[in-house]
Order: structure tokens, then sequence, then C-alpha cells
């Protein structure tokens, strides 16, 4: 019998006072556009010249453009609230979660080890429906020996948190704050230093481990003479709960997995790791929900499944939760924000409004998928008399491949039934596993396609979403409290200018690919909101052509004596100041709103800037040189800080928010634009002074003055860089590069 109590209420929010201020900004916009377009070509558009004007017109009509498809986004955003009591214990859906790592160097397997225990922990009224499947496309013994440390921590871990309730089930986050002292006996304060010591020693073993040693383990032998790009499907049971049964100690199967590589076939990086955990888990488990988490986002509150099931069960019509996407939250944040990559406010205004149109994107982690989804299949509405029509085995394996086992179960998934789980023991399924796992496996059928995640775009969690969004399904929010999973931003520039440009390349692939979202709205279920909700980030890296052109005429202008913007005494002057105030009022006000401090706001106003300068338009680049057949993209796997500590800045190192360089180019263009706007701002000035400066009405006014000094500020980081030295400092060969440009540049400007 279905629940009759209310399990989820969607919650319109309010938000007048912010529809006005967005459409006063939306005016000024207009405003500066018309007084140009209205300015007769005897005026120039409003500049000296009428290529500067035009120049100027055609990128403010881009920024209008951009701006409209951010008020789109903002416009209705909804709240969904959750009543995971009033859920049937016995109604609950099996589910099966995905872990995914890439390199235990840059992953360290302690991190992933962290995320597997809390969802090994997590609140559930029968953990023989959970299962935990670990991807490693590191293929390192290391880590599958820390998986297996892990499972046997567990039968420990487990039982802990769930007879003392503990909170956050990541053991390295509970114990990195004291005991907590309320209603606790001595037995609980006995258990707890047990259970630390217990996890001390876990962490020494991991730590130091070495490869030599686990391979002479007769139950490593599989990692002998592999190579990280060249060996077989690895699978292994760490732990098979229908054991578990027998000895009392209930926790979720545990399972690690390598899928095959060889250099014989393109493994799509994170899609491909996907595609063989959906498979891998369909031949062993089957459940009808998925949760996938990156390897290091562990589950902070352990009731997150329940929640999500109000959600995935709670609606009349399954439509209104094809996915449930919780926000990227992170630990250990380096105050305000200074890498401007903890997407906070992004998250709550842009998440929460799009969640308002067809549905939150699918953000890659921390999100609960149906299985039948992945697979393809529409929502019941499109579904005629109910029950689907039953596919023939022969459209299956085309669709799915030729495994007898997964084409059954995909079977039991497309036609509902799926409370058909498998009895035998999941150890029996190995070498069925193995070979769906194989990277033989997809060629000739629809995955990567219509079926699992969408190959073809570095943002393959944008690409997969917007398919599901495509097919007529909408999507949930899904914000907890306290949060449902917390996972590490990059510390470091470096680091986050390559995050940046990776999603940067992969949103523009998606945009000029075959998947575009404008022909998912003329040809299928695409809402047009949620079309162009979708282009306002797709359009990132064509935003840095438009801003890097505005960003020149400032500068342009004071080496060559022009100006592009109304002088202080005209009229017209009262456009760009108002906007510039507003705009930037506006964005601190969001900021304040989401209780972040002034700083924050300015470090990821800051950041924005060299972001669009660095890694927009260095991933603009990247796609053009990808569709000439130049180049391949490739995945640049984000360093995550070991576990150890609880992440918060240690005292020795208070420059944690400060930017460190090295050589890579990705910093060449906002060193170039520093270097720019130093010399415009010296020339400028110092025609003031010595009186060159043309007759007020053409040369360079306070607007031009304004616009380099404010980029400056944007740019501090690099300016400091150009003077510092050691990390802090830009390299000797990307400031040589930069100082060329600029010369070129500043030749060009002053040839006639
Ligand atoms: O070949 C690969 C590359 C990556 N990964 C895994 O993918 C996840 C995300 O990688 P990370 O370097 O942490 O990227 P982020 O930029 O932090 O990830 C965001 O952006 C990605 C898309 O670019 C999404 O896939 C992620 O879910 C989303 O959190 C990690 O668990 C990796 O282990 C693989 O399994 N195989
Ligand atoms: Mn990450």
């Amino acid at each position: 019998m279905a629940s009759t109590k209310k399990l989820q209420e969607r919650v319109v929010l309010g938000r007048t006072a912010w529809i006005l201020a967005e459409f006063a900004i939306l005016f000024l916009l207009l405003a500066l556009i018309a007084r140009r377009a209205a300015s007769p070509q005897g005026k120039d558009r409003g500049a000296t010249s009428p290529w500067l004007g035009t120049l100027a017109l055609v990128c403010e009509a881009w920024f209008a453009f951009v701006w409209a498809l951010n008020m789109n986004c903002k416009w209705s955003p909804v709240r969904f609230d959750t009543y995971p009591d009033n859920l049937l214990p016995e109604e609950l859906p099996a589910m099966d979660m995905f872990v995914t790592t890439a390199d235990p160097l840059l992953e360290p397997p302690l991190i992933t080890v962290n995320t597997v225990l809390s969802l090994l922990a997590l609140d559930y009224p029968d953990v023989g429906k959970l299962a935990c499947y670990v991807s490693d496309d590191g293929c390192s013994p290391v880590t599958c020996y820390a998986m297996r440390e892990a499972a046997e921590f567990a039968a420990l871990w487990v039982p802990f948190c769930k007879r003392h309730g503990v909170g956050v089930r990541a053991p390295f986050m509970y114990f990195a704050s004291a005991p907590p002292e309320i209603g606790t006996g001595d037995e609980f304060m006995e258990s707890w230093a047990f259970m630390k010591s217990e996890y001390e020693k876990l962490v020494t073993r991991i730590e130091n481990a070495d490869e030599g040693s686990i391979l002479r383990d007769a139950e490593f032998a599989g990692f002998i003479d592999t190579e990280r790009g060249n060996h077989p499907t690895i699978v292994k049971v760490l732990w098979d709960n229908t054991k578990s049964r027998r000895t009392g100690q209930a926790f979720p199967n545990l399972v690690y997995v390598s899928r095959e590589k060889s250099p014989k076939h393109y493994h799509n990086f994170k899609a491909g790791a996907m595609n063989v955990l959906t498979r891998v888990s369909a031949v062993m488990t089957n459940a009808p929900i998925m949760l996938n988490v990156d390897c290091d986002m562990f589950a902070n509150n352990p009731q997150v499944a329940l929640h999500a099931m109000c959600l995935l069960l709670g609606f009349d019509d399954e439509i209104e939760s094809g996915f449930v996407q919780t926000p990227q939250k992170f630990y250990g944040a380096l105050k305000d924000d200074p890498f401007g990559n903890q997407l906070e406010v992004g998250f709550k205004k842009l998440g929460g409004g799009v969640a308002g149109i067809q549905g939150i994107f699918y953000g890659g982690t921390g999100c609960f998928h149906r299985r039948k989804v992945i697979y393809g299949m529409p929502p019941p509405d499109k579904i005629k008399h109910g029950r689907p029509v039953s596919p023939s085995y022969k459209q299956l394996q085309i669709k799915f491949g030729g495994s007898k086992e997964l084409i059954e179960s995909s079977r039991n998934i497309i036609s509902g039934d799926v409370l058909a789980r498998p009895t035998e023991s999941i150890s029996s399924r190995v070498e069925v596993a193995k070979q769906v796992g194989a990277s033989s496996y997809e060629g000739g059928t629809c995955w990567g396609q219509e079926i699992g995640w969408v190959y073809g775009s570095m943002t393959e969690d944008m690409l997969t979403g917007q398919l599901i969004h495509a097919m007529g399904w909408k999507s949930a929010l899904m914000d907890t409290n306290p949060p449902s999973f917390l996972g590490c931003a990059p510390t470091g520039g470096l680091a986050s200018l390559t995050q940046y440009k990776r999603w940067a390349t992969g949103l523009l692939e998606i945009l000029i690919g075959r998947n575009s979202p404008i022909l998912g709205t003329v040809f299928r279920r695409l809402q047009l909101r949620q079309c162009l909700a979708y282009m306002f980030l797709y359009v990132w890296p064509i935003r840095a052509l438009f801003e890097l052109c505005y960003a020149l005429l400032g500068p342009f202008c004071l080496l060559t004596n022009q100006s592009f913007l109304p002088k202080a005494s005209d009229e017209g002057f009262r456009i760009p100041l108002a906007l510039f105030l507003t705009y930037n009022i506006y964005n601190l006000m969001e900021y304040k709103e989401c209780g972040l401090s002034a700083r924050a706001w300015w470090n990821n106003h800051r950041m924005q800037r060299i972001t669009s300068a660095c890694a927009w338009l260095l991933a603009f680049l990247t796609v053009l040189l990808k569709t000439m057949g130049l180049s391949e993209t490739v995945f640049e796997v984000t360093r995550k800080e070991s576990s150890t500590s609880d992440g918060s800045a240690s005292p020795n190192d208070v420059d944690q928010g400060l930017f460190t360089f090295d050589s890579s180019p990705i910093f060449i263009p906002v060193t170039t634009l520093s270097i720019l706007n130093i010399v415009a701002i010296v020339v400028g000035a110092w025609r003031v002074v010595v009186g060159t400066a043309r007759a007020a009405h053409s040369g360079p006014g306070i607007g031009e003055f304004v616009c380099c000094v404010w980029m400056m500020l944007c740019f501090w980081p690099f300016v400091r860089g150009l003077v510092s030295s050691g990390r802090y400092g830009i390299p000797w060969s990307v400031k040589m590069k930069a100082s060329l440009i600029v010369s070129v540049f500043v030749h060009f400007c002053t040839r006639n």
C-alpha cells in the first residue's frame, strides 16, 4: 500500500524586489545600447571612432543577452521540503551507490575510504537493499587494499554509528572534533576512544601501505603486471551482505571495480566509469535507484537516502523527479572563498531558480537517479496504457550489448519488476560482472548515447542531465539541513582555473555538438526556459571573447588618446555610472542574503573576471582546436587534499588563500591584461599631467580610467604576482610571453 501521508512539498519562493532590481539593470543596459544605436554615424556611436563605438555596442548587446539569460534562470525559484518520517519502511526501494576514483596520488585512497564508510553507515531500514560500488580508474592495488580495510573497519564503525546516532559518518570528520559531551555515559566514552584508536590504526595501515607488499598477498594477485591504461577488468566483492546476515553484522555490500583499459579503446573518463558501474551493478544487485558521488563527497547527513526517497516516491507522477540532485557543498572551505569556487551563491540562486523551471541540472555528484531513466525510458505520460511495451530480446541486445544477464536485468527495470532482486549472493556474479566491464563491451551498443552517461563532453554530468530533461523528465532539488554531502573544493588558483577550464570546455562541446539544447527544445521535450538556463552556462567560453574585447577598450583608449564612454560632463554618463553601481550592489546583496561577507563577494567577482580571461578563453581555444581535429580534450582530475586533518587552514598555512603560479599557459592572458592596464594607466596619466590630452570631448575621460583601475583591482593577485618571487611570483617565462603580447598590442595601437 502506498504511503498516504505527505512526503514532500514544493514551495514557490517569492522575490519581487530582486526581479525589480534585475529589470533596472536590464533597462540600464538597454539604455546604454540605445544611446549608441541612436547616435548618428557622424557622432561615432558614442565613441571617438565608428568602429570603436560599434565594437562597444556589440559587446554591450551581448552583455544584455547574458543578463537576460541570467534573469531567466533566477526568475521563479522553488524549494522542496521533505518528510522522511512519513515513509513506509517496507516501501523503500533498493539503491546502488557509486563512488568514482581515478588516481591514488591526486585522490588519496583515505579520502575514498571515508566517503565509502559514510555511505555504508547510511540510515536505511533494510541495509540489505543497499550496495556500494567503487570504480577505480587508477587500477591501484593500494586503493583496492584500502577498500578491503575499509570493509573490515565498517564492521565496527557502522554498528557504532547506529548505536550512538553519530551525526557525521565519515570518520576523519567525526574524529576531527572532541567527543560530544551531552548525555554520554562511560560506556559511550569507552567505545568512542576505542573507535578513534581503531580509526587511527586504519589510517596508519592505509598511509603506510606499499604496493610491493600488497602484491605479495594472494588476494591482490590480479594487480600483478597491470598498467593503469592497459589491464583486464578487476572485480572484487569486499563485503557480501548475504554473509553478514548470518554473522549479524549488517551493512551494505561493497564491491571494488577497475574496468578494463586498453590502448585500443577510448575510455571516456568519468562517463565511461559510470557506465561500467551501471552495468556491473545491474548484474549484481540491479537496484532501481542509483546514487553517485565523487570520491571526495562523503555523506554528511545519515538520513540523506531517506530524504531522497521522499522526492523519488512522493509525487503523484514520477515525471516530477527523474533524478534528485543535492547542491555541491564543501568542507574545510577557505575563508571568504579566495578562489571563487565554493559556488554557494551559484547553487542557491541559480540552482534554486532552475529547480523552478524543469528542474535542477545534474551536477555529477550527490545525485539520485532512477535506473530506468538512465536506461533511456521516457516519463510515464509518454507510455500508453500504464505499462510500457516490452521490447524484444533482440532489441534489448542491440541497445544493452551481448550479456544475457544484463539483458534480463534491464528487462526487469524497463518492465517495472524491480522487486525481483537476485537472491543468490553477489560473489557468484563476479565473472558476469567482469564480462560487462570489458572495454570492448560497448562497441555497437547504445551505451554512452541513449543509455547511461552520455559521451562527448568533459562535463558528462550536464550533458546527461540535459538529455534526461529532453526526454521530458523533470528533476528535484534536495537541500537538506545538515547538508547532504560535502566534498573538497580545489585549493589554489591553478587547480581552480584548471577545473573551470575543463567545465567550460565541456559546456561548449555540448553547445556546438549534436546534443545541443537548442535541438532538444526544437525536436524534443526540453522546455524553452530550461534550454535558456542551460545556455547561460554553456556560453561561458563565448562570454570570454566579448569580455576580453570589452576589457581591451579601456586600455586601448588610454593608449591612443580616445574614448568609448560618455564624458563625466555629459548627460549620458549617468547610464554607465548607474549600471556599474546597481550591478555591483545587486551582486553584493546576493552574497549578503546567502549569509556571506562582502569580501566573499569581491573575491568571487574578481575571480570571475580572472576565470573568464584565463580558463574560459583557453577553453574556447581548446574546443576550437578539437573541432579542427588538431587535439583531443582530456579530463584533468582535480587534486584533493588529504583528509587526515579536518581540512581547515592550519596556522602555518595562512597563505592558503594566496595565488601561486607556475609556467602554465593558463596564466598568460591575465598576466598580459595586468601589464597592459598598468602601461595604459601610466600613459594616460602622463598625458593628463603634461597636458597633451586631446580636447575634453575626444580624449579619454574618467570612464576609461575607472575601467582600467577596476580591472587592475580585479587582477590584483596577478599584479602582485608580477613583483613577487618564489611560488607567489609569476615565472619569467610567463611574464616574457605576456610582455611580448603587450608590445605587439601597443605597437598596433600607436602605429598611426
Ligand atoms: O577518468 C576519470 C576522471 C575522473 N573520474 C572521477 O570523476 C570525479 C570528478 O573528478 P574531479 O577531478 O573531482 O572533478 P570536479 O571538477 O571536482 O568534478 C565536477 O565536474 C565533473 C565534470 O567535469 C563532474 O563529473 C563531477 O561530478 C563534478 O563534481 C572524481 O571522483 C574522479 O575520480 C573518473 O572516475 N575517471
Ligand atoms: Mn571534485
